[in-house]
Parts: C-alpha cells; structure tokens; sequence
C-alpha cells in the first residue's frame, strides 16, 4: 500500500532561513500520526505545506505527495482538487474557519454541496438541509436543528469546534488534519472533542495527522509520533517506544513536563 501522506526531505526556508530542516514522514490509508513540539517548531507549516496552503514568502523544497500527487509546485487546480477530498483541516481556534456572518448551517452546507458536485450529483432543499442536520448529528452536537439557524456567536466554543469539525468531514477526506484542535477548549471539552475526533476517524476510515504541543494528548489518540525541535525531527517512532525510552533529550524534556504535572495534579486530589 502507498502512503497516503509521503513527506521526503522538507525544508521550508523564508528569506534564506530554514524553518523546517529535512523534514520526513508517512502516513498509509487510515493510519495516525502525532507532530509533537513546542510553539514555533514547524508543526503547522508543515501541515500547510501539505495542503499547498503555505503562505507566498515561505518556499518549500523536497517532496510532499498526497494521494499519489506532488504538492510542491502544483498548479492551483490540482491542490484544489487535493484539497477536501485527500486531507481536510480542522484548525485550533474554529473561529478562523468560520464566517461570522453566516448562520451555520448555510457555512456547513457549502462543503456538502462542494462534494456532491464533484460526485456529478445536486444538493438543494430539503435535501440539503437533511444532510446538514445529519452532519451536526455525526458530531454530536445537541439540538441540531437550533445550532444550523444560529450564528457562530451564539454558539459555545466547543460546539464551534464540532462545526468546524463536521464541515472538514463533508469533504470526506482521507486524511484529517487536526492542527491543535483542542488547545483553546476547556479540559472537559478538550476530552470530550478527542473522544469524538477518535469516533470519527475510526466511523469513516480516515488516517489522521494530529498536531499538537501536549503530549498527553496526543498519546490518546495517535500510535506513532515525531517530535519536532527547531524545525528538525529529533525523534519518530510508536507513542509508547518514544515515551518510555526517549533518545533524545528534548523528548525527555516533555516526558518529564508531563509527569511533573500528573504528580502536581495527584498533590492537588
Ligand atoms: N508567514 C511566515 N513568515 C515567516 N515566518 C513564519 C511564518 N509563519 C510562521 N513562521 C515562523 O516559522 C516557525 C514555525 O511556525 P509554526 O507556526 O509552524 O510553529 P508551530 O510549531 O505550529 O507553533 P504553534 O504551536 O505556536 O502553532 C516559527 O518560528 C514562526 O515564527
């Protein structure tokens, strides 16, 4: 089986200046991967990079294939295509992913009928707005109905999220890309959304990329991970291999940091 994400050798430079070094990693159909690393690592560039999303002053150089296609150098039209039916992405703060101005069920159907197209097929009506409830269903959103007739505003921040996330899951992609999707939740809503992000992935056979600075966390959901440093890989391997023996004292670092805080957190029981 072809890996579904292949990155080889990335290095993504601004001005010169590397910000990501020789960065590689694969992820096969319906496999998880964790990027773990502190603020300003490279993780979400690299995840940008993915989806031909980088921003115009940062260049990237290696090869980053999904689904079969060369993203680096790809004409708009094909990252286009890419995007939504190979990877989606669900963003830490789901504000940015959402109109303000639009009632959610009006930004949720957008994407739906964005696939029902590219499927030859049509959404409209009655239709439609069965299949957005359906959606605000699949991500467990209560009162379906209330949430599609309200505006971002009105709703709270993990319903936000699960929007967000339900809009990524329209496109039926391969691979979900979940770029630090719990950080700015509370923490039983931050439990609660990886439990469904774990529902989910497993219900429609995605792989999933999960991008996040919380090691806890990511060892939840994800069997294997690389740590980034500086925007260079400094460890790859299974979540609990890497956690119980890091090489690398960086990893270490973040192994100690976690027990630190489970110990501080017992003092407090
Ligand atoms: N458009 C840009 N132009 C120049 N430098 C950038 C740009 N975007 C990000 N950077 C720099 O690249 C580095 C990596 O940023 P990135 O956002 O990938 O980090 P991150 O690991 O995702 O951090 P965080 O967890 O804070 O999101 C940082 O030093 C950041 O300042």
């Amino acid at each position: 089986m072809s890996p579904l994400l292949d990155i080889r050798s990335l290095t993504l430079t601004t001005g010169g200046r590397p910000l990501v070094s020789d960065l590689s990693f694969a992820i096969e159909p319906g496999a998880r991967l964790g990027l773990i690393g502190e603020s300003g690592s490279g993780k979400s560039l690299s995840a940008m990079a993915a989806m031909g999303l980088l921003p115009r002053n940062i260049v990237p150089s290696g090869s980053i294939q999904l689904d079969g296609q060369q993203v680096i150098g790809a004409h708009e039209r094909v990252l286009n295509r890419l995007r939504g039916q190979a990877a989606a992405v669900v963003f830490q703060e789901p504000l940015t992913a959402l109109d303000p101005l639009l009632k959610i069920g009006r930004q949720v159907a957008e994407p739906l009928q964005r696939r029902w197209t590219r499927e030859g097929r049509r959404l409209e009506g009655r239709d439609l707005q069965r299949e957005v409830i359906g959606l605000l269903e699949e991500v467990s959103l209560p009162t379906p109905e209330r949430i599609a007739a309200s505006y971002p505003h009105e709703i709270s921040g993990g319903q936000r999220q699960r929007v967000a996330i339900a809009m990524a899951l329209a496109c039926r992609p391969k691979l979900l890309i979940a770029d630090e999707p719990t950080t700015a939740l509370d923490v039983t809503t931050q439990a609660e959304v990886l439990k469904l992000l774990d529902r989910l992935v497993r219900d429609n056979g995605m792989a999933l990329l999960f991008i996040s600075h919380d090691l806890p966390v990511v060892a939840q959901i994800v069997q294997d991970v690389v740590v980034l440093r500086k925007g260079v890989a400094v460890e790859a391997g299974p979540v609990a291999e890497v956690f119980a023996r890091p090489s690398d004292p960086y990893t270490r670092s973040l192994v100690d940091a976690a027990q630190a805080f489970d110990k501080a957190l017992e003092g407090v029981k």
